[in-house]
C-alpha cells in the first residue's frame, strides 16, 4: 500500500488541465498546488499558523541543507521533520541532487554517487542514492524524491543519454534502499533535458518501477519559457493519469498557469519569498518594488485586490519604510503577501478548471498582470 493516493476530480474541457486531490498520511491537498519552500525547516519568516491561515496545503524542505545542518540524526531524534518544525500537514523533501550541482564546486559524478565539497566550509562530502534515501527516511517527509542528476543546461545528447540512464539506475537503488519507516512515498524524477526521445526513455524506465508519483526534473535551469512549455507538452502525457506530477523548481505566476494547462499538479519555487526579501511584490497589476521612492507617501495597500493580512492592515508607505530601515517585520509582511498571492492564484486556477475555462483565466490574468505588454 503506498502512503499517498492521487484522486482525479476533473479535467478542464478548455485546456486539459486537471483538478485533483493528493491524499497523504498528514492530510490531503488540492491540485494544481503551489508548495511554499522551507529549505532549512522553515518557510522564511513565516509561522506554521500563518501558513495555515493562507491555506498552504503542503510545504517543502531540503535534504541537502538539513543533512549538513543540523544533521538528519538530530531531526530524527527530535521526532522527525513534522515535529521539529511544528507542521502537521504534508511535507515534501528533495533528494539533494540539485543542490550538489547548483551549490558546490569540485564535484565528480561516479556510478556510486557524487563526491563534492561542502558549499560553506569546503569539507569533502559524498552523496549516493542510498545516502539520500537514508537521510530522507530520517527526516520523515510524506513525499521524498529519488536521488538524480539534474544535468547542466544546455547539455549534449550523448551527455544527457548517459545521465538519464544513470539516473534510472540510481532510482532503482533508491527504491531498494527505501526503508518506508512511515510508508513515505518515493517519487521518481524524469530527466532528459529537451530531447523527446530521452524524456520517453526516462519516463519508461521510471514507470516500470511503479513509483507512486513522478517529478519532471531538469527544467527551470535557464531554458526559455518556450522550451519549458514544449518539454512539458511531450513529457506530461507520458506519465500515468492516476499519479501526481510535480514540476520541480517552478515558479513564476506565468509558469504555474502554463504548467497547470499542460497537466502539472504540483509546483515549488523559492521565488515569492526570495523576491519578498528585497521588497519586490507580486500584485494583481504586476510586480511592485515597494522600496522605490514612489511609495514613500503612498498610503494605500500593496494590492487593492488582495485580502491578505498585509494588505488589510498596512500601507505601501509603512512597508516602504520598514524595508528601507531593514526591519525584519518588513520581510514578514512582504513574504506573507507574496505567498498568499501565489496560493490564492492557484485557488483561482482550480476554480477555473472547475468551470472549464482555464484558458480564458490565463488570458485575463496575463492581461491584468501585464505579461502581454511588448
Ligand atoms: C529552481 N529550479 C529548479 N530547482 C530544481 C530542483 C530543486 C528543487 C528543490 O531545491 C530548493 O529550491 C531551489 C527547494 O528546496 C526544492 O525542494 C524540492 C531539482 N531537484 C532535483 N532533485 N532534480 C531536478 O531536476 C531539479 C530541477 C530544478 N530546477
Ligand atoms: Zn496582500
Amino acid at each position: 500500500m503506498t502512503a499517498i493516493r492521487y484522486e482525479h476530480i476533473k479535467t478542464c474541457k478548455q485546456t486539459g488541465a486537471r483538478l485533483g486531490i493528493v491524499h497523504t498520511p498528514h492530510g490531503s491537498f488540492e491540485t494544481p498546488a503551489f508548495m511554499p519552500v522551507g529549505t532549512q525547516a522553515t518557510v522564511k519568516t513565516m509561522s506554521p499558523e500563518e501558513l495555515k491561515a493562507m491555506e498552504a496545503g503542503i510545504i517543502l524542505s531540503n535534504t541537502y541543507h538539513l543533512w549538513l545542518r543540523p544533521g538528519h540524526d538530530i531531526v530524527k531524534e527530535a521526532g522527525g521533520l513534522h515535529k521539529f518544525m511544528n507542521w502537521d500537514r504534508p511535507i515534501l523533501t528533495d533528494s539533494g541532487g540539485f543542490q550538489v550541482f547548483s551549490l558546490s564546486k569540485f564535484r565528480t559524478i561516479e556510478e556510486e554517487g557524487v563526491h563534492f565539497r561542502h558549499h560553506l566550509n569546503g569539507s569533502k562530502l559524498f552523496l549516493s542514492p542510498e545516502k539520500a534515501t537514508e537521510i530522507q527516511n530520517a527526516l520523515g517527509a510524506d513525499i521524498m524524491m529519488a536521488f538524480d542528476e539534474c544535468p547542466p543546461y544546455p547539455a549534449t545528447y550523448d551527455y544527457m543519454k548517459a545521465s538519464v540512464e544513470r539516473t534510472s539506475r540510481w532510482a532503482e537503488r533508491c527504491l531498494n534502499a527505501h526503508q518506508r519507516p512511515h510508508d513515505q512515498a518515493l517519487f521518481g524524477i524524469v530527466q532528459g533535458g529537451e530531447f523527446e526521445a530521452l524524456r520517453k526513455q526516462s519516463a519508461k524506465d521510471l514507470i516500470s518501477m511503479d513509483f507512486p508519483g513522478y517529478a519532471i526534473g531538469g527544467l527551470s535551469v535557464g531554458e526559455s519559457k518556450e522550451v519549458m512549455n514544449e518539454v512539458l507538452e511531450f513529457t506530461t502525457p507520458l506519465l500515468p493519469e492516476d499519479k501526481p506530477r510535480y514540476l520541480m523548481g517552478v515558479g513564476s505566476p506565468r509558469s504555474l498557469i502554463d504548467g497547470a494547462i499542460r497537466g502539472v499538479d504540483m509546483f515549488d519555487c523559492v521565488l515569492p519569498t526570495r523576491i519578498a526579501r528585497n521588497g519586490t511584490l507580486m500584485t494583481s497589476k504586476g510586480r511592485l518594488v515597494v522600496r522605490n521612492a514612489a511609495y514613500k507617501r503612498d498610503y494605500g495597500p500593496l494590492d487593492e485586490n488582495c485580502t491578505c493580512y498585509t494588505c488589510q492592515n498596512y500601507s505601501r508607505a509603512y512597508i516602504h519604510h520598514l524595508i528601507r530601515a531593514d526591519e525584519t517585520f518588513g520581510l514578514r509582511l512582504t513574504s506573507y503577501h507574496n505567498l498568499h498571492f501565489l496560493l490564492n492564484m492557484m485557488k483561482q486556477v482550480r476554480e477555473a478548471i472547475r468551470q472549464d475555462r482555464l484558458g480564458d483565466f490565463r488570458d485575463e490574468f496575463f492581461e491584468q498582470y501585464g505579461f502581454n505588454k511588448p
